[in-house]
Formats: structure tokens, C-alpha cells, sequence
């Protein structure tokens, strides 16, 4: 029976400071990494083991597999990166502190934009400094593809269409695969794999650290679902 572990990145540092920061390249907070190797460490005491490790592109997912897969003496296996994998891109909000936007814009728009399923942030403009046009990571990307805001249902369709495209051939192989990426990624991931509906996704949750594990069998159907709290 195949499992796929979905871990998002432990605590960085503009988390700790409350600001939205979706495809900003930000690091882990000294308290993450803790997170990440207690996360590596349960699913060690689990009996966990993985055949390959996938991330997004940003450096708070990637640590995060890296410190789990040292803490399960997996360094050697392959640890692949997939832009798809990358947090939901917070439009205009990036950067700017939670608590500032839900006052300035008042509760019930700052939480549709938050935690709505189809409706996005204002977008960035495409001379602003944040885009990700600027970043060197996806210099060779296609301009079409760089999104300048997501709702967390475009977020969801890019993540799913890397895990039916690389990870669900895997699974059927039999391999356990682990995914390390991010909170709204996640999110969304779990909306399609655990059927959970538009109305009640705003109020799901994913905490950093937390290993959740899914177990598949041969025609890929979830046989079981649960968190390493
Ligand atoms: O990108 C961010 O700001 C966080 O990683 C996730 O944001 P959220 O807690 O607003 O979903």
C-alpha cells in the first residue's frame, strides 16, 4: 500500500511576523526548523520511510524536506522541486501584514480573500517589484504562466495537475512518496483528495509541521487519511 505524506514548511520568519507572503523566497524562522525535525522525527517513531521527495520551489519547503529526510537518514534519495508546488500567490496583499489589511479592508473582505475558495487577492501589476517575473527562478518560465494573484482554486488545479502528472504514477508503482510544500497548497490538495466541499474549505486548516498521511492502494483510492499530530 503506497502513502503520500503532505508536510507543510515549518514556521518562517514573515509567519511569525503576520504578513502574507505566498511566492516570496522567505526562510525558515529558527523554530521552524525545530518543527521540521520534530516532524522528521515522527515519522520516523512511525516507521515512515520514503522512495522520493518532492517540494516547491521556495527555500521554506525545500529546508523543510531536506531536514525531514536527514532525520530519517534519507538524504540519498531523490528530492525533486516543482514550481506547481509553490504557496498560492497572494496578488497586491504579499508582504503586507494580516492584521493591517483585515483593518483596512475590514473582516469579511480580508477573509475572502484569505480563505475563500474561488476569489483572489487584487492583483500585482506586472512592473511591480514583486512579481515573479523578477525573480531569477522563473526567468525561463513563460510570462502566461506567472500568475499576478490565485484564489486558492487556481493554486489547487497547478498542485493537482504536478500530483497527477508526476507524483500518482508514483504511488501506483507502490512508492511513498513525501511532499513537502505549503499551507494553501496544501489546502487545496486535500479539498480534492478528501472531498471537502467549497463551503467548508475556508474553515480547514493545515498547521506547520504536520505530517498528514494518506494510504492508497493499487487503483489509487484513499484507504486512509491521518495527521502525526
Ligand atoms: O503565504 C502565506 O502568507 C502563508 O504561508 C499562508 O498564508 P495564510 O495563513 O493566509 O493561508
Amino acid at each position: 500500500m503506497a502513502k503520500l505524506v503532505l508536510v507543510r514548511h515549518g514556521k518562517s520568519e514573515w509567519n511569525k511576523q503576520n504578513r502574507f507572503t505566498g511566492w516570496v523566497d522567505v526562510d525558515l524562522a529558527p523554530e521552524g526548523i525545530e518543527e521540521a525535525k520534530k516532524a522528521g522525527q515522527k515519522l520516523k517513531s512511525a516507521g515512515l520511510s520514503f522512495d522520493i521527495c518532492f517540494s516547491s520551489y521556495l527555500k521554506r519547503a525545500i529546508k523543510t524536506g531536506i531536514i525531514i529526510l536527514e532525520e530519517l537518514d534519507l538524504l540519498w534519495i531523490d528530492h525533486l522541486k516543482d514550481w506547481r508546488f509553490n504557496e498560492r500567490h497572494y496578488g497586491a496583499l504579499t508582504g503586507l501584514n494580516k492584521d493591517e489589511v483585515k483593518a483596512e479592508v475590514g473582516e469579511e473582505k480580508f477573509l475572502l480573500y484569505r480563505r475563500s475558495y474561488d476569489v483572489p487577492p487584487p492583483p500585482l501589476s506586472e512592473d511591480d517589484k514583486r512579481h515573479p517575473r523578477f525573480d531569477p527562478k522563473y526567468k525561463n518560465f513563460p510570462i502566461e504562466l506567472l500568475p499576478n494573484t490565485e484564489s486558492l482554486k487556481d493554486n489547487q488545479i497547478r498542485a493537482m495537475a504536478a500530483f497527477h502528472e508526476r507524483v500518482a504514477p508514483l504511488l501506483v508503482e507502490g512508492k511513498d512518496v513525501l511532499i513537502t510544500a505549503h499551507g494553501n497548497t496544501i489546502r487545496g490538495m486535500v479539498k480534492e483528495l478528501d472531498g471537502i466541499s467549497d463551503e467548508d474549505i475556508p474553515k480547514f486548516e493545515i498547521a506547520t509541521g504536520i505530517p498528514r498521511i494518506y494510504e492508497f492502494d493499487e487503483a489509487l483510492h484513499i484507504k486512509k487519511v491521518y495527521n502525526l499530530d
